[in-house]
């Protein structure tokens, strides 16, 4: 493995999805704002009594509104990721959000062209860059599985009935035993084993969601490489996640088995929330022990990983609670840093297994077709004997005809043996992938060009919103020092204009406490309600820290 260690953010995306019919029947007005220019969301409280309880505005690394479509984020924000995993390093997007809110829609998508999602578009990416890579040897395989009651299964085996067990292994971190590994030698193998995954997924309907995933779903693709020249291996690992949705059982009216399924989906989320606030505050004990979840995404939060977070939003009155707790979730993320390394030489890659196995089955068939019993050998000797039996009578040629026997015997035997070695080693052939099948034409290169031209128009489209943030919160200060006061009533004034400002602050800031503290009241009756005693009796340090700040702020 390489050492070059780069500190990066988790990078933080937010979609707010189109306001519903169910929605507007119900009379909702429309509370979010989206600013994709200065990625900053803005969002009105339907309830808002004073001016500080009006208005809340989160800043994130991207921002997407109804308008935006499934090409334009996948371009925007995924593209570059999955180009690195492609280079060997570790990728990561999840989606986050309340149920409802279109966090399948943006993972997976529906079938047309318009409106896969982002697997499906990943895939398309992976494989035309295999297939216009030359002099490189890959070896791509797929894992589909979820988390369902705080149980792990195989999604591509779903037979197997036995919840699966999480390892951890010095150099591989934590991994899934007994997962089952689908090698890929397309994209439309790759669409299969995520259809296959799909359908065997728990859904069920909800008062929020018709179709709603009642699982935690991470789809799992590894890609090894080596070129032809060099004997080192390259690995990128990319994790597709598609988390359960967070939801109010006020809202939702589950009961019986959907409330038992939310209050595990609840749990693990709350898991997640608290490893997010422990990494953002750098905390010596990261709490990922907590659940499955946070267990398997520990690598993509505060370790070798590149990682976007998508948050999901509705835009509806209706919704504000719980739109605001997924704005501040990943408000917090943003903070996350990660040392993604490159996954160069590695050591127990399967690749290499692979072309080992292979090149001792290609000796093996050359000896045996060579050696003692090589076939062209036997069929002379046969013939041989043919003929010399045909010159012989009695006992002699009863010899010879019982040698011809045994020698057809043998014959059979070692022709056998060889399509036997021959079959496995097509077999395992087949496994590899050799990259640039399609050869560079003009199509290939209009299509090129244009990736480039996507590529450098979003990164174009990240500097323009990082700079905007960046010019929005030096304009304060510099205002004060570009200010030349006339005489001392002037200054004075604008002193008494800043103070204000800043007394709107610090007022906005307690009423965030407030709410936060109010969240966390509400939340945690709702886990008593759901009889879950684990949960009700252990605080979570999110929480608890907020207790502390709310004792110390005095109202
Ligand atoms: N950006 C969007 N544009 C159009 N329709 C959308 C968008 N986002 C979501 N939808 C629609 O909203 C509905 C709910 O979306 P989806 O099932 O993806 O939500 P979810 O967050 O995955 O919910 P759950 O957590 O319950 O599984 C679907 O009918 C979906 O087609």
């Amino acid at each position: 493995m390489t050492r070059a260690v780069n500190n990066e953010s988790v990078q933080v995306i937010v979609r707010c999805r189109p306001i519903s019919e169910k929605e507007l029947d119900a009379e909702c007005t429309q509370v979010v704002n989206v600013f994709p220019k200065r990625g900053v969301i803005e969002v009105e409280n339907p309830k808002a009594k004073g001016d500080n309880e009006k208005n809340k505005i989160f800043t994130y690394d991207g921002v997407y509104d109804w308008n935006s479509t499934q090409q334009s984020i996948y371009d925007e924000t995924v593209r570059p990721l999955v180009a690195s995993v492609l280079e060997g390093y570790n990728g990561c997007v999840f989606a986050y959000g309340q149920t409802g809110t279109g966090k399948t829609f943006t993972m997976e998508g529906e079938d047309d062209d318009e409106n896969r999602g982002i697997i499906p578009r990943a895939f398309e990416q992976i494989w035309s860059h295999i297939n216009r890579t030359t002099g490189v040897e890959f070896l791509v395989s797929v894992r589909y599985l979820e988390i369902y009651m705080e149980e792990i299964r195989d999604l591509l085996k779903a037979k197997n009935t036995k919840p699966l067990e999480l390892r951890e292994m010095a150099g591989q971190g934590v991994f899934v035993s007994h997962l089952h590994s689908q090698t890929c030698q397309s994209s439309a193998d790759m669409i299969r084993a995520m259809k296959i995954g799909n359908h065997n997924r728990t859904t069920g309907a909800t008062n929020m969601n018709e179709h709603s995933s009642r699982s935690h779903a991470i789809f799992q693709i590894s890609i090894e490489m080596a070129e032809t020249e060099k004997k080192s291996v390259k690995m990128g690992k990319l994790n597709l996640v598609d988390l359960a949705g967070s939801e109010r059982q006020s809202k939702t009216g589950a009961t019986g088995e959907r409330l038992k399924e939310a209050s595990k989906i609840n749990k693990a989320l709350s898991s997640l929330g608290n490893v997010i606030y422990a990494l953002a505050e750098n905390s010596a004990h990261i709490p990922y022990r907590d659940s499955k979840l946070t267990r398997l995404l520990q690598d993509s939060l505060g370790g070798n990983s590149k990682t976007i977070m998508i948050a999901n939003i509705g835009p509806a009155s209706m919704n504000y609670d719980e739109t605001i707790i997924t704005l501040r979730y990943a408000y917090r993320a943003k903070s996350i840093k990660n040392q993604p390394i490159k996954n160069e030489d590695v050591k127990d890659a399967k690749l290499t297994e692979l072309q080992q196995e292979i090149e001792r089955l290609r000796q093996l068939i050359m000896q045996k077709s060579n050696g003692k019993f090589n076939p062209d050998d036997l069929n002379g000797e046969i013939d041989d004997l043919e003929a010399e039996s045909s010159d012989t009578e009695g006992e002699d040629d009863d010899e010879k005809q019982k040698e011809k026997k045994e020698k057809e015997k043998q014959l059979e035997l070692s022709k056998m043996e060889i399509d036997e070695l021959g079959k496995k080693l097509r077999g395992l052939e087949k496994q590899m992938v050799h990259g640039g099948k399609n050869i560079i034409d003009s199509v290939n290169e209009n299509e090129i060009r244009l990736e480039q031209q996507r590529a450098e128009i979003a990164a174009r489209k990240k500097r323009e919103i990082e700079m905007q943030q960046q010019l929005e919160l030096e304009e304060e200060s510099c205002l004060e020092l570009k200010q030349v006061f006339a005489n001392l009533q002037q200054e004075v004034e604008f002193k008494r204009e800043k103070l204000k400002r800043l007394h709107t602050k610090l007022q906005s800031i307690r009423q965030e406490i407030k709410d936060n503290h109010v969240e966390y009241l509400k939340e945690r009756q709702e886990l008593a309600d759901s009889n879950d005693e684990a949960a009700m009796y252990v605080l979570p340090p999110y929480f608890s820290n907020i207790l502390d700040i709310t004792n110390i702020i005095t109202w």
